[in-house]
Parts: C-alpha cells; structure tokens; sequence
C-alpha cells in the first residue's frame, strides 16, 4: 500500500485539525508516532499529544521537515501567510493537502514553488467519530497515486469521494458545514419530546439514534428518501401530521437555501 512508511504532518490544530488526526491514528492508518503537528496554540498541542500521542511542535518547519504528507489546517484567510513560511522546505518529495473552504487549488500552487503537488480536500467534524464526509480534488502536478493517498487518509475517517475542482463550493456548503445544520435538529427534536415530558439525557438519545437510523437506511437501503418517508407515513397517523408542519415552516426551502448560501460562502473565500 502506498501510504506505508509515509509521515503525516497536519499544520493547525484547531477543531477539523485535531477531529482528523484523532480520527486517523484511531482508524490506525498511521502510528502516533508517524503523526507530526504544529500550530501556534500551545494548550491544543498539549492536549493532542496527550489523547493520541502525535509528535507536536510550535514550529511549522518541524512538521514539514519530518512529513511526507503535510495537510493545512489552518483558516482560509492565513493559508497564504502559513506557505509562505513553510514553502522552501517543501520539495517535490512532499504532498501538501489543504483542507481550507473555498481555497482554489491554482491560488494555493502560486504560493509555492513550481511543480508542488498539491490536493485539495472538504472533509467534516466526524472525522472524529471515523463517519466524516469527504470530497478530495486533485492539483495540476498531483499524481493518480497522490490521489489514492488522500482518499486512503480521508477514506479511513468515514466516506471520501473525488470530484471535479468545481464542485467543491457545493461539497463545503453540503457536507463540509452540514453536520452544523443536523445537530440543532437534534436539540430541537430533543427539545419537543422534553416539552411532551420526556427527560433530557433520553430524547437526546433517541433524537441522535434517529438521525443515525435515518442516514443509515438512506445509505444502505439504496431507496429514494421520499419512499422513505412514506414508509413512516401511516394514512391519518402521527407522522404526516409532524409532515404537515414541517412543510408549513419551509423545511425543504430551509435545508436548501441553507446549503447554497454556505456555497456562496465558500466561492467569496476564493476570490
Ligand atoms: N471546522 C470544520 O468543521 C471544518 C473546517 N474546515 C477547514 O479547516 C480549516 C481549519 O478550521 P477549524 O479547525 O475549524 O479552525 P480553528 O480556528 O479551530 O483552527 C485553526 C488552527 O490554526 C492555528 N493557527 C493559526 N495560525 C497558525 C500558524 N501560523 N501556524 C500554525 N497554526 C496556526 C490556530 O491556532 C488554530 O488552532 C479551515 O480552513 C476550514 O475552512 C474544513 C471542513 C470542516
Ligand atoms: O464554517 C466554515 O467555514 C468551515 C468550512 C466547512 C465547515 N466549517
């Protein structure tokens, strides 16, 4: 397999940053020991190296220095900043994935020398709990094999699929800000059956267990979610009473208006 033997380094330890590299060295992908990470916050460092036992560092060279795959994990808005301190380290050796919203690969190659490979990846939180959704797209001088590896390294936290560069804005207002749309439906769904009496820590339970059963028959069963749905649906039963409400509120314009403005989002951070 191609990955073995190879370092990973991730500049950024933030939230996506620390979700992927828990859930990477959990999936057992890598070794802790052949995990690098830098980033300027100390307690985070501390914190990843005690709960995986990653290599940390406050210096970005470090990680460089010692990885043969390098993911930033840093904000859009200082990608920039962050390769023009690491970029003299990185050879054609080395393959750099970013995972920053919005970030267009041809933006992200000029900060470099020429002839850097480069990937570009949208992953999401679940890394963390090994379900992340995650789009990869290649740079020009990425090969098929630099490929495999980031949808290797994605693919071992949940499902990773490769798209053309230009579907990565609706990939990052899809799945990449996703699950942030899914858990206040959570806490609402909770929040109703809390109403109706039941007690917190069991319809936060059944809230999340439905979801889950939800997206996992959705996944599995290979049938159009409306089919689904009219599964539930029992003619003058609960459900479509429940139904009847969420059309009134717009639930379906909601969820996609919501989607394309995290899209829109995603296209004004590449400009
Ligand atoms: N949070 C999420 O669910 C997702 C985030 N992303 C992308 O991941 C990237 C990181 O996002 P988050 O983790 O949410 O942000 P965050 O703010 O939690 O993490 C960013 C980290 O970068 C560190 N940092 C700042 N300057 C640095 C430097 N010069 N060198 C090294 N580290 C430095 C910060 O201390 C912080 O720990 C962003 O580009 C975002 O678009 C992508 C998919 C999902
Ligand atoms: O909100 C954001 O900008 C990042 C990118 C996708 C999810 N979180």
């Amino acid at each position: 397999m191609s990955l073995e033997g190879k370092k990973l380094g991730f500049i950024g330890t933030g939230k996506m940053g620390s979700a992927l590299i828990k859930g990477i060295c959990n999936a057992g992908l890598f070794s802790p020991s052949g995990v690098y990470a830098s980033d300027l916050y100390e307690p985070s460092l501390d914190e990843l190296k005690q709960s995986a036992g990653v290599n940390v560092s406050t210096d970005n060279a470090a990680t460089v220095i010692n990885s043969d795959i390098i993911v930033l994990a840093v904000k859009p808005q200082i990608l920039k900043k962050v390769i023009a301190g690491i970029k003299e380290d990185i050879g054609s050796d080395k393959l750099v994935i970013s995972i920053a919203a919005g970030v267009k690969l041809a933006d992200i190659e000029r900060e470099f020398n020429e002839g850097t490979r480069v990937i570009r990846v949208m992953p999401n939180i679940a890394a963390t709990v090994a379900e992340a959704a995650s789009a990869i797209t290649q740079g020009s001088n990425a090969s098929k094999e630099d490929a495999e590896d980031a949808l290797a390294i994605f693919g071992s936290v949940g499902s990773a699929i490769q798209v053309p560069e230009n579907l990565m804005d609706a990939v990052t207002g899809l799945s990449g800000s996703g699950p942030a749309y899914i858990f206040p439906v959570i806490e609402a769904m909770a929040d109703g059956a809390v109403y109706e009496g039941l007690d917190r820590k069991s319809a936060l339970v059944l809230a999340a267990q439905t979801v889950l059963g939800a997206a996992k028959m959705a996944l599995e069963t290979e049938t159009h979610p409306g089919e689904l749905k009219d599964m539930v649906t029992s003619p003058a039963g609960t459900t479509i009473r429940g139904i009847k409400v969420l059309e009134e509120y717009g639930i379906r314009s909601a969820f996609m208006q919501a989607v394309i403005e995290s899209s829109n989002r995603s296209k004004e951070l590449g400009k």
